[in-house]
């Protein structure tokens, strides 16, 4: 028998393809996409076939024979190998460590029970397809007019929805949709959210809106059953609709004809360990491959798309009114604490304002983004505080469990009954988690049914979901949260936000920080008031807390005023050289001393010649030290980006050469400064 050799991309740091052996016929080759499981080191490893060649370089004593391919799963596309290929490309990464992560975990073991298993039930519930919708809403001009503009677009269209928050922007990608799966019987459309916690409700959407439409949806907290069924359908065309968060990005489909990007500023779409990838950068990169439409939809969007949009790159469609008739945007108020000086951490005039709402019977939300009971206890007579001896940071109370805990590295400790260095048993709480601001409110109101939405209040799995059903069912009165509730959620009956404690991020040394605050305060803003209102009910309320009053940022959130505000952000971006008009990437490095991470970030600097780039000088990271390890960074930057990644190509191998103890990683596009 013949053979050929098979060039195979595996989930290793290194940065190359591998050559194996496959004894074959020439008419049976196999085909660049598959699966392969080969030899590797002392393991078996599943890997994908990147090319079929006759030859290798690899001398013939070394090449070893690839032990099975998976001839029952069609190969993964052409374009869906350039997607990896190109994302691998962009970040600096080895193309299987990109690719292969992309796949369910059940693909990539030695054994193929869970893919046969998956591969006959799939075949069993063949489903016939029919893509008309039911109980569709008549959409008002606007939104007819996106509808129709992103479901007509053909070709390379990337469409900003810019509608305000509340405006149905919901309702125009299920129409869009429909309109692209009636046009197109095979097609597929991908819809991305940032966070898990946004699935349930836009899945029940759009199984109640397309009944005869296969839906899979690829999220983290699938088990890996399910993904691997999920991720079939998609990859065998049978899913029409895939939903999910940034991860799917990189599902394989084969029809795909539309992507949505929901909530397209959200900070989630970057994903911030191993390959530190944009889900949203991807998606705009895919649709332009593919040649389709992709829409990114916000009502604050990040300065990049608005930047794209307002130079005509991006068509902008705009909604500018709530989507429910008489449901407008809530008075956003300022509350000065300097006069109204919080007890507790809630000022006079909030709290006589979540007093109305219960009177009334309606919800209120307060948003504190700062979880824990205190970020950190002191000792009032010799200034002790509660250090995390592992990290730059403090160890925050938890009253609850009796303990305090590192949020940076989880490292727990007992609630000291007395002040460790001079022994006073009187030991003071600082600041305020959202723990501490809900036991106030108990104590305050206790007539009122309180529930807390944070990290902590939903480890367990299913219990956020749970939370926010209750939400949903009318079931809480005043809700108390962190980012999580911050975000999409259509709440129904909630007319109060209070926002705790914004100030700090107007001080960040970050250049984003503005952006962020700025959106998380108007996506917050916006839960309120989102239908109409009854009779004698009260008209719905931000009331920000804020030592400064005078600040601009403020008062573009008073105003609900993104457009100017963001144009100001931008004319500032320009004059200061920074995004969107300049390009970066953080080459960071870590070692048990900062001495030593230091002098890798200057080697780095001064190993390789550098036109058209700005290299700066290495610096701790803000928060230097996080479980033993200190932290530094080395900015790069330049006003092109084809000239960027030509330098870090080259750059990378340089520093891949480099010998060197100290764990380094370089991030394309970072988000945090
Ligand atoms: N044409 C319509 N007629 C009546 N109600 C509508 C219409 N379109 C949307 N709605 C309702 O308006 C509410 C807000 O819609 P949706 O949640 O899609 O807003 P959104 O633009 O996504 O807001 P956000 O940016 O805050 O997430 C929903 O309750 C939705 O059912
Ligand atoms: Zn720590």
């Amino acid at each position: 028998m013949d053979h050929c050799i098979l060039r195979v991309a595996l989930d290793t740091p290194l940065h190359a393809v591998f050559d194996y052996r496959w004894p074959c016929d020439a008419a049976a080759r196999p085909f660049p996409g598959q699966l392969v499981l080969v030899p590797f080191g002392p393991r078996e490893v599943v890997g994908i076939i990147v090319a079929v060649v006759d030859d290798t370089d690899v001398p013939a004593e070394k090449l070893k024979d690839a032990l099975a391919v998976r001839s029952q799963l069609a190969p993964l596309s052409d374009e869906w190998l350039a997607l990896a290929g190109f994302a691998a490309d962009y970040y600096q990464r080895p193309l299987g460590e990109v690719a292969l992560p992309g796949l369910p975990k059940n693909l990539r073991v030695p054994k193929t029970v869970a893919l046969d298993r998956a591969i006959k039930k799939l075949a069993k519930e063949e489903a016939p397809h029919d893509p008309t919708p039911v109980g569709m809403p008549t959409l008002n001009a606007g939104q007819r007019a996106a509808a129709d503009a992103i479901g007509g677009a053909q070709g390379y269209a990337p469409m900003l929805l810019y509608g305000v928050t509340g405006s149905g922007k919901t309702e125009v990608y299920l129409q869009a949709c429909a309109q692209v799966l009636a046009r197109e019987p095979d097609s597929q459309i991908l819809i991305l959210v940032p966070e898990i916690n946004l699935t349930p409700q836009l899945e029940a959407n759009i199984r109640a809106r397309f009944p005869g439409v296969t839906l899979a949806t690829l999220h983290s907290s699938l088990s890996e059953g399910e993904r691997m069924l999920h991720w079939l359908a998609a990859h065998r065309g049978k899913a029409r609709i895939v939903l999910g968060t940034r991860l799917a990005i990189l599902a394989s489909l084969p029809r795909l004809k539309l992507i949505v990007i929901d909530e397209e500023h959200d900070p989630s779409y970057k994903q911030q360990e191993g390959l530190r990838y944009s889900a949203r950068d991807l998606a705009v990169w895919r649709a332009w491959q593919l040649k389709i439409p992709v829409v990114l939809g916000s009502a604050t969007p990040s300065l990049e798309t608005w930047h794209h949009a307002q130079s005509g790159r991006y068509r902008k469609l705009e909604l500018r009114e709530r989507a429910v008739r008489q449901a407008t945007l809530p008075a956003v108020k300022l509350v000065n604490m300097e006069h109204d000086r919080p007890d507790g951490g809630v000022t006079m005039q909030l709290k006589a304002a979540l007093r109305q709402r219960l009177e009334r019977g309606e919800q209120s939300l307060l948003f504190l983004n700062r979880r824990g009971y205190a970020p950190v206890i002191c000792c009032e007579s010799c200034g002790w505080v509660s250090d995390c001896k592992r990290c730059t940071a403090f160890m925050v109370l938890h009253k609850g469990e009796f303990k305090l805990r590192c949020h940076h590295c989880s490292l727990e400790m007992r609630i000291p009954r007395h002040c460790p260095t001079c022994g006073n048993v009187d030991l003071q709480p600082l600041g305020r988690g959202t723990q501490r601001i809900e036991e106030n409110l108990r104590e305050w109101f206790p007539e009122a049914r309180i529930l807390r939405i944070d990290a902590d209040s939903t480890r367990k799995k299913g219990s956020a979901q749970e939370a926010f059903d209750t939400v949903h069912r009318g079931e809480v009165d005043i809700l108390i949260g962190t980012q999580m509730v911050a975000k999409g959620h259509d709440f129904k009956k909630l007319t109060l936000v209070g926002i705790l404690n914004p100030d700090t991020a107007l001080f960040s040394q970050d250049y984003r920080a503005s952006e962020r605050l700025f959106a998380q305060l108007m996506q917050v803003a916006g839960r309120a008031g989102r239908t109409a209102q009854t009779d004698g009910g009260s008209a719905s309320e931000v009331l920000v807390q804020t030592r400064y009053p005078q600040h601009p940022l403020y008062a573009a959130c008073v105003n609900h005023d993104y457009d100017r505000f963001a144009g100001a952000l931008l004319a500032e971006r320009e004059q200061a050289g920074l995004p969107p008009y300049l390009f970066q990437a953080m080459l960071r490095a870590e070692a048990p001393e900062l001495a030593k991470a230091l002098e890798f970030l200057l080697a780095a600097r001064d190993c390789i010649a550098h036109d058209g780039i700005t290299i700066n000088d290495p610096i701790p990271m803000s928060m230097t030290r996080v479980h033993n390890v200190d932290r530094a960074q080395l900015l790069v930057e330049s006003p092109s980006r084809p000239v960027l990644q030509a330098f870090l190509k080259e750059w990378m191998a340089r520093l891949r050469d480099m010998r060197t103890r100290v764990k380094w990683s370089l991030e394309v596009d970072p988000v945090d400064i």
